[in-house]
C-alpha cells in the first residue's frame, strides 16, 4: 500500500533534468500543475502560429552567420517585441543564463526553444549523457540533448546531415554556434529557479506537423537521432517551447522550473 503510493508519487514528478536535480534534491522548488497531464499554458494552435509566422520572418545565410544574427534579432524585436540572448547569470555559480534584453514579454508568450537531438526512450545515449547537463526530459519520456559541445554536437550534426533532402535542410545546425540563425533557439540555457528568483517561463512540448511549410523547416532546431522510416521522410518534429508565466520586463533573467508535479 505504502510502496504503492510512493510510486505513484514519484510518477508525478517530471524530472527535467535528472543529473543535476539529484545533486541538488534538497534546494528544490517545485512547479505544481493540478489534474492530470495537461500542463500546456498555451495552445498547440498558438504556438504553431508563432512558429510560423516567426520563422517566416528570419533570414538564412550559412556563410555570413554573425551578421544574420544580428538581422534576425533585430527581426525578433520588431515582429515579438522583445529579444532574449545569452548572458552571464546573475546567480553567482548559475554559468551562463538567458536574459530579455531588449522590450518586454507579456503572460503567455514563447519567449525560447529548447534546440536538441532527440531520442526515444528506448535508444541508446550513454555515451552523450555523461556528465551531460542538457539532457531534457520530455513528458512522454522522449529526451532532448540541447549541448552544443563534443559528442552531442557531433551527433546532432551527423543526424541533420544525413536527414537533408538533397540540398534542403531540415532542421537548424546554428544553434550549435554562438549565432543561432533562430535567435529563440537558446532555451537550453535558461537556468533552474531558486527562492529568490522564482520561474517566470515553463516548458511546453509541441509537435511539428508534417505538413508544416518546408522551406522554414531549416530554422527547427531539433532533429531525430533515429533516421526516417521508409516512405516517410518528414516526420512530426518534437519541439520544446518555453513559455512566459507573467510580464517579464527588459533586464530580467528566465528561470524555469526543472521539477514538475502533477497532481
Ligand atoms: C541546462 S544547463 C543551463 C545552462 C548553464 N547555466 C550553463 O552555463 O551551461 C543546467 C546547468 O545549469 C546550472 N544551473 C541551473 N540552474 C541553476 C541554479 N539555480 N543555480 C546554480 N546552477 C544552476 C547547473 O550547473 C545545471 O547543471
Amino acid at each position: 500500500m505504502i510502496f504503492r503510493y510512493l510510486k505513484n508519487k514519484w510518477k508525478n514528478y517530471r524530472y527535467r533534468f535528472t543529473p543535476w536535480i539529484i545533486m541538488n534534491l534538497k534546494e528544490r522548488k517545485v512547479r505544481d500543475v493540478q489534474k492530470g497531464q495537461n500542463d500546456k499554458l498555451i495552445s498547440d494552435e498558438q504556438v504553431l502560429k508563432l512558429l510560423t509566422n516567426f520563422l517566416s520572418k528570419l533570414e538564412n545565410d550559412p556563410i555570413e552567420e554573425e551578421s544574420i544574427y544580428n538581422k534576425n534579432l533585430n527581426k525578433m524585436r520588431a515582429d515579438l517585441g522583445f529579444v532574449t540572448e545569452r548572458k552571464p547569470s546573475v546567480l553567482p555559480t548559475g554559468g551562463i543564463g538567458v536574459f530579455v534584453t531588449h522590450g518586454s514579454v507579456e503572460p503567455g508568450t514563447v519567449v525560447s526553444m529548447y534546440p536538441g537531438l532527440i531520442y526515444s526512450p528506448h535508444e541508446p545515449k550513454l555515451f552523450q549523457s555523461l556528465l551531460n547537463p542538457f539532457i531534457f526530459r520530455c513528458i512522454d519520456g522522449m529526451l532532448v540533448d540541447g549541448n552544443d559541445k563534443n559528442l552531442s554536437k557531433f551527433m546532432y550534426r551527423s543526424c541533420c546531415q544525413r536527414d537533408r533532402i538533397g540540398p534542403y535542410l531540415i532542421s537548424d545546425m546554428s544553434w550549435l554556434t554562438p549565432f543561432p540563425v533562430n535567435p529563440l533557439a537558446v532555451g537550453q540555457y535558461v537556468n533552474n529557479q531558486s527562492t529568490e528568483h522564482q520561474a517566470n517561463v515553463a516548458y511546453q512540448e509541441f509537435d511539428i506537423p508534417a505538413d508544416f511549410p518546408f522551406h522554414l523547416r531549416k530554422f527547427i532546431p531539433n532533429n531525430f537521432y533515429s533516421s526516417s522510416y521508409e516512405n516517410e521522410e518528414i516526420r512530426q518534429t518534437r519541439v520544446i517551447v518555453l513559455v512566459s508565466l507573467r510580464n517579464i520586463k527588459e533586464g530580467e533573467e528566465l528561470f524555469s522550473s526543472y521539477f514538475t508535479v502533477v497532481h
